[in-house]
């Protein structure tokens, strides 16, 4: 059984200019101590997802659809008290802005310990010393001292070890992270990521890593689901949506990798923004920035297809993409090549696929 399984979710919001579809019909699983990559632009519905595991969704929000299922039981179904001693217990979650996570007014120590208490009885003094030891493993120097510090006093990339530490307290088997490092800066990203990674090894912890930056699922993730306005478009094995992207939006973005020294913007290659979510474009969503789109795209959705039978994908499939190409629904076919380029060297390493120039 997999750890944690999602089965044809939706999530509304209603507002005053009409209903967003924010997650549309999504499925996917996570199995134990597996690092699972959700990417996407900004407005991709990658946040919500997150927050409909917490039972987070708040009016005008509403789960209006589907199974949420945490070790077989449907988070859905839960009464209030069973799903708050799931969160931060068996379920934690790590925010981009650590400040948010912290309280001002409390010790970082004592915040720590907090969460030790209260789901797993720890006495006071047990609690404490669990917190040293954990803010010492998040690389506190001086843990001791620094228990009693307030967040204010801690930088900005010692704020999100102290909350990964906090993450962590309770062991939980899964770990939420979302865009843990953009608030931070470049040189801490990686090392806040490596911890990320390092302690859910140790931990044995699965992880849901958020990010619109292909580039950090590939150093921590197993698998990846790709989002576009709400629903998955692309799920594969980290290295195979690398070497062998199967949907535009993803080629889109993997372009989009920024490289040493370079200064675009991310995203600026795809050309376009997301889709109005309370009024998207008939047929494909992306049709409208996607450089091979045909008419069949205007006025088809495409189903996710599972890449090796070519059935529709089930919450198995390994390897799926929403494309009218994976239904021979399109003519000329998606023309792409993918380029494999040495960082250091400069050079191709594994040429594949054939047609355009798209270096990844
Ligand atoms: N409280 C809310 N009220 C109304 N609409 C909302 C609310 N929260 C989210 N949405 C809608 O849901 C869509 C998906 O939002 P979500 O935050 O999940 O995107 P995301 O992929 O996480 O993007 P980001 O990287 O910016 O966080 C948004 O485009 C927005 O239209």
């Amino acid at each position: 059984m997999a750890l944690l399984e999602i089965k044809d979710l939706t999530v509304r919001f209603y507002t005053q200019e009409g209903v967003v579809t924010a997650v549309d019909n999504l499925s996917y699983q996570i199995k134990r101590g597996e690092k699972f990559g959700v990417v996407g632009e900004s407005g991709a519905g990658k946040s919500v997802t997150a927050l409909s595991l917490m039972r987070l969704i708040d009016s005008p929000g509403r789960i209006e659809s589907g199974e949420i299922l945490f070790k077989g039981q449907n988070i859905l179904d839960m009464t209030e008290k069973e799903v708050r001693s799931l969160r931060g217990n068996e379920i934690s979650m790590i925010f981009q802005d650590a400040q948010t996570a912290l309280n001002p007014v409390y010790t970082v120590g004592e915040q720590i310990s907090e969460a030790m208490r209260h789901h797993l009885g720890y006495s006071n003094e047990e609690a404490r010393e669990r917190s040293i030891q954990l803010l010492d493993q998040v690389g506190i120097p001086e843990a001791e001292t620094r228990y009693s510090d307030y967040p204010h006093e801690f930088s900005g990339g010692m704020q999100q070890r102290a909350v990964i530490a906090m993450a962590l307290s309770c062991d939980p088997d899964l770990l939420l992270c979302d865009e843990p490092t953009t608030a931070l800066d470049v040189t801490i990203e990686t090392q806040i990521l490596d911890l990320i990674e390092e302690l859910a090894d140790e931990f044995d912890t699965a992880v849901q890593l958020i990010t619109h930056d292909l580039g950090v699922v590939a150093d921590i993730c197993d698998r990846v689901m790709v989002m576009y306005a709400g629903k998955p478009v692309e799920k594969a094995p980290v290295e195979e949506l690398y070497y062998d992207p199967k949907h535009p939006y993803t080629v889109g973005l993997m372009s989009s990798i920024p490289r040493v020294g370079d200064t675009r913007d991310r995203l600026q290659t795809i050309p376009g923004t997301m889709p109005d979510l309370v009024e998207l474009p008939p047929g494909c969503s992306f049709h409208p920035r996607c450089p091979f789109a045909e008419d069949a795209c205007t006025t088809t959705e495409p189903a996710l297809i599972d890449i090796e039978s070519s059935d529709e994908a089930t919450v198995d499939s390994s390897r799926a993409a929403a494309c009218l190409e994976y239904t021979d629904q399109l003519q000329n076919g998606l023309d792409y090549e993918v380029r494999v380029v040495d960082e250091n060297t400069g050079s191709e390493m594994n040429p594949t696929q054939t047609g355009g120039s798209q270096n990844v």
